[in-house]
């Protein structure tokens, strides 16, 4: 399938369900639903500025004082009558302005000053109303949003929920710790498959390391506790390779079965009779960031309902060899002027792309200048 193909049937996902989380824990969900205000903002008449609530002409004649969260002023202002005032308190009723102490002068009881053109009292209900629509659904939860729902007295929200991933890390060669010794490797696509499951709003993550076993791979996906199960290494020919038949057994239905680029060909994307997500990716660590650039990142994006950035649109210069049935996916660097291919590349190095901003999608065309998306990497 074509590589663009591949990426836009990841992405064709439907959203899984909505939960309603506390404030504290909503920062960068997807809302689910718009966030209406329960209460007014301000829910009161309040002073702007620290000064002198005044009714009528001066100069007013001090008859006490009211702070923010203290009670407001019992009974009405009578014109010719000042109140001292915080910022945040409740105005008094009748009042019709607060003059700022700076504007002021106090001589014993009585303050006199010129009022100024703004009144600087807030008026309830001047920035929202009881249902009043505040952000609109789809947006993500950012700090302002997350404040902005305090203020309008909401304790929590409706979002997306957040697919869960288990990483299946397959291969008898993969240790998780240290220096690998002979005939060994160090797991490197734990760290990208987390870091893109993150980016795109995926989580919980949890992993498991398998044996190159047929049936220990079939009972770990089909009882992953998740909405996606990742499976790396496996995805090819080889004789320890079981993802394929594995994916049979379990009634899969393919959405892709191999992408045509270079690196990271041999990816897979199926859903389970039971109705699980399976992303393979490639055992070759460049291939696999490949792959979960390709798949994996958008395949959860959409499930979280969370949206995946466009990808740039740059000139790219450098040295690297076209593929010509699709596209070859080449690490650069970027900063002023076009995007630089980082040279040296290679399936089973992450060497080049661990100094790389993104990854640019060279088409069979490309000469050295030409234009190409540019995806970032995580
Ligand atoms: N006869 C064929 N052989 C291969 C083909 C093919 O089309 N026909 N494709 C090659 C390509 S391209 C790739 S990519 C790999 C994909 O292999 P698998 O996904 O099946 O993965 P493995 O064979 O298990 O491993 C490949 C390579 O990667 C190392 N590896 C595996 N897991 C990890 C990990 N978590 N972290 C770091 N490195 C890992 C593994 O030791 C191997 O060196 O197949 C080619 N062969
Ligand atoms: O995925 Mo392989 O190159 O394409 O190493």
């Amino acid at each position: 399938m074509p590589w663009a193909r591949a990426r836009a049937v990841a992405a064709t996902a439907a959203a899984l369900g909505t939960e309603r989380v506390p404030l504290s824990s909503a920062a960068g969900r997807i809302l689910a639903a718009p966030v209406r205000a329960l209460a007014a903002s301000p829910a009161f008449d309040t002073a702007a500025m620290d000064g002198y609530a005044v009714a009528g002409c001066g100069p007013w004649r001090i008859a006490g004082r009211v702070l923010a969260g203290r009670p407001g002023w019992a009974g009405t202002l009578a014109p010719g009558v000042a109140v001292e005032i915080g910022t945040g308190a409740i105005v008094p009723d009748t009042a019709e302005a607060v003059l700022p102490y700076e504007v002021c002068r106090v001589d014993g009881d009585t303050v006199s000053g010129a009022r100024e053109v703004k009144d600087h009292i807030r008026r309830a209900g001047e920035d929202a109303r009881p249902g009043d629509e505040l952000v609109p659904a789809g947006r993500t939860a950012t700090a302002a949003v997350l404040g902005a729902a305090a203020q309008a007295g909401i304790d929590e929200l409706t979002v997306h929920r957040r697919p869960a991933v288990a990483v299946l890390v397959t291969g008898d060669e993969v240790v998780t710790r240290g220096v690998p010794g002979p005939g060994q490797v160090r797991d490197a696509l734990s760290p990208i498959v987390a870091a893109l499951v993150e980016r795109a709003g995926g989580g919980p993550l949890a992993h498991e390391y398998l044996r190159d076993d047929a049936r220990l791979l079939r009972s770990a996906i089909d009882s992953a506790d998740a909405d996606v199960v990742v499976v790396t290494g496996s995805s090819s020919a080889g004789a320890a390779d079981h993802l394929t038949s594995v994916l049979a057994e379990l009634g899969a239905r393919w959405l892709v079965n191999g992408v045509r680029c270079r690196p990271g060909h041999p990816q897979v994307l199926a859903v389970t009779a039971a109705g699980r997500w399976v992303v393979g990716l490639p055992g070759n660590p460049f291939a696999g960031l490949v792959a979960g650039l390709t798949l994996l990142e958008p395949l959860v994006a959409a499930l979280a309902a969370s949206p995946l950035p466009a990808p740039a649109t740059l000139p790219v210069v450098g040295a690297a060899r076209p593929y010509p049935d699709g596209v070859r996916l080449a690490p650069v660097e970027l900063g002023a002027g076009p995007a630089r291919i980082v040279p040296g590349a290679r399936s089973g190095s992450l060497r080049a792309a661990a100094i790389a901003d993104g990854l640019a999608v060279l088409g069979p065309r490309w000469v050295t200048g030409g234009r190409a998306a540019v995806l970032a990497l995580p």
